[in-house]
């Protein structure tokens, strides 16, 4: 069971088997919702887009300026249904008020960015850093690719072998959190196909929600785009402190 239900609360979808924290709900939104959000995304304005080597990424409401972000609120269509549903998916059964975001500095998200990856492109290991409350909430559109964790050896170099491997199918929302977060490194390898797919190298084969599309732990990557939600821990009001303004 890996879809969302009324009476469900996170620990139902804890990846076990990886460092402290991972969940992953397969049937986070609905394909109508999933449609929605990618003909928003589409209909962006063209210089929403910034242009890396290895893929494309709107950053919503707007890029960070020395670890702060503006304070401008997200649109309702990266507000809803996700941020919703995701205060409303409870931490802990007994305490209905309790959320992924309970501790965060804004108990919300305020933040989002959209990577689209092509077959073939990905995004180097990497932290996310301190600018975040360490929460990152992903929502997986169109295609499914594989994210790996890496772990660091003694002399701060990143192991070559993962630590796990997350098969994120669209329509999913993958939470990763505390020592996850700040501990690991987390990366999308540049294949047009994932290969070696199975129970025992994929960290949350039980909860996802269709193996079937499996052959011989192989998958095709299709284009894909996620949605990473988190909480900029520095806000600032528009005005002299960016020198917007110009300068006083
Ligand atoms: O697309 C993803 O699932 C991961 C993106 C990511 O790691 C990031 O934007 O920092
Ligand atoms: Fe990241």
């Amino acid at each position: 069971m890996a879809s969302l239900t009324a009476s469900s609360c996170l620990e139902d979808y804890r990846i076990h088997g990886l460092p402290s924290s991972a969940f992953y709900i397969s049937d986070f939104i609905t394909v109508s919702e999933e449609q929605v959000l990618l003909d928003k995304i589409e209909a962006a304005p063209k210089p929403r887009w910034k242009q890396l080597s290895k893929r494309r990424l709107q950053t919503w409401p707007s890029d960070l300026t020395k670890n702060a972000l503006l304070d401008t609120p997200l649109p309702k269509w990266l507000t809803e249904p996700v941020i919703t549903r995701l205060h409303s998916l409870r931490l802990s059964p007994s305490d209905p008020k309790s959320h992924i975001f309970q501790d965060s500095p804004h108990n919300g998200p305020n933040h989002v960015l959209i990577n689209e990856y092509l077959p073939g492109q990905g995004i180097m290991p990497h932290k996310d850093g301190a600018a975040y409350h360490p929460v990152v909430c992903t929502v997986s559109l169109g295609s499914s690719l594989c994210l790996e964790v890496f772990g660091t050896k003694e002399d701060g170099t990143i192991e070559n072998k993962p630590k796990g491997k997350i098969l994120q199918e669209p329509r999913s929302l993958l939470i990763t959190a505390d020592e996850l977060y700040t501990g690991y490194l987390h990366g999308i390898s540049e294949v047009e196909e994932e290969v070696d797919l199975g129970p025992s190298t994929l960290s949350n084969w039980e909860l996802l929600r269709n193996t079937d599309d499996i052959i011989d732990g192989r998958l095709k990557r299709l284009p894909r785009t996620s949605l990473t939600y988190r909480d900029v821990i520095k806000v600032s009001k528009l005005g002299a402190k960016f020198g917007i303004f110009g300068s006083r």
